[in-house]
């Protein structure tokens, strides 16, 4: 069990965008999960009501007065949550969830005793396959295959956006690659500096892109964000070598964690000994 863990509390941080329809429904669930006391929305330039919704529904609302895209809130999210941590208490644990999940936010519930007891440094949520989604994968594959050459690991669903991960962890990945690239940089991000990750199924329910112009044009988008999150870090050399690799690619499922340096690569928790580098400024590469 990680030190502290019994005190430990998590914040819940939702970036939403236009989300007025179903945020109340979302902040309310994330409320009933576990050891949350801080549900914490990031308004990014909505157009609707969302921010005046969330706030009658009870959470902390900032706002963002223009879109500056999903990761920059969720920077923005982590940082006034860090102010609201208590000094002397163990800083909260972040999760990040989006707004669309309604009532079934609080099955990302699962997501975090195996960070909490120390087992996983990030854990991922693997959804079930959700009705009316029409994606074949494209953006999804260029996501996993970068996050395999770059680590050795290749997650289920590497664009899932619901992550529930340690203070040291988040730090550890800021910079966050811009807008529909951040999951995959931070994903390749925190192995190749040493954490521990791990996907965890839960039963979740959101509104998926369909095969229509519209998620068409949304799937163009996280391609290049992913695109461009994924060379960055090509450009650094951002990897663990092959030949400093632990945990067995063949035996990864959800549900067990990875950690993609050997033991003998590693000289303390969180810490790989000749890792390229723990923290990725993506600034100068990525627009
Ligand atoms: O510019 C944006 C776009 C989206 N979002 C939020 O990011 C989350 C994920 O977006 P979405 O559900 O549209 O994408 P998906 O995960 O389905 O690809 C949601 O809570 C959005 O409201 C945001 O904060 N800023
Ligand atoms: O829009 C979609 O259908 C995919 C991305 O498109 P692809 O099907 O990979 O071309 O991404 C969504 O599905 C993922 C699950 O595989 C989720 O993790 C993503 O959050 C979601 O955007």
């Amino acid at each position: 069990m990680r030190h502290g863990a019994r005190s430990q509390r998590v914040a819940v941080v939702i970036p939403a965008k236009d989300e007025a329809d179903r945020i109340a429904s979302t902040i309310r669930a994330a409320r009933a999960i576990p050891h949350v006391d801080l549900v914490l929305v990031v308004d990014d330039g909505s157009e609707d009501d969302t921010q005046h919704v969330a706030r009658r529904a009870g959470a902390v609302v900032v706002r963002h007065s223009v879109n500056r895209g999903k990761a920059s809130a969720m920077e923005t999210g982590a940082s006034v949550a860090a102010m609201r941590d208590v000094e002397g208490a163990p800083r909260r644990l972040l999760l990040f969830i989006d707004a669309d999940l309604g009532e079934t936010a609080v099955a990302t519930a699962p997501l975090v005793p195996p960070v909490l007891e120390g087992r996983a440094d990030c854990t991922i949520a693997v959804l079930p396959p959700q009705p009316g989604a029409g994606g074949r994968g494209i953006v999804t594959g260029l996501a996993r295959r970068a996050i395999s050459q770059a680590t050795g690991w290749s997650p289920t669903q590497p664009l899932s956006g619901q992550r529930c991960l340690t203070r040291e962890a988040f730090d550890t990945a800021t910079p966050l690659s811009r807008g529909w690239g951040v999951e995959t940089g931070m994903t390749i991000d925190l192995l190749v500096a040493g954490f521990t990750v791990q996907e965890v199924p839960c039963d979740l329910r959101h509104r998926a892109s369909a095969n229509d112009l519209a998620g068409q044009i949304h799937r163009g988008k996280q391609y290049r964000d992913v695109a461009l999150a994924v060379s960055a870090r090509k450009v650094r050399g951002v990897r663990v070598p092959p030949t400093r690799r632990g945990d067995n690619p063949a035996k990864q499922r959800p549900g067990r964690p990875y950690r993609a340096w050997s033991e003998a690569s590693v000289t303390s928790a969180g810490e790989a000994s000749d890792s390229p580098g723990t923290r990725t400024d993506d600034g100068g590469t990525e627009v």
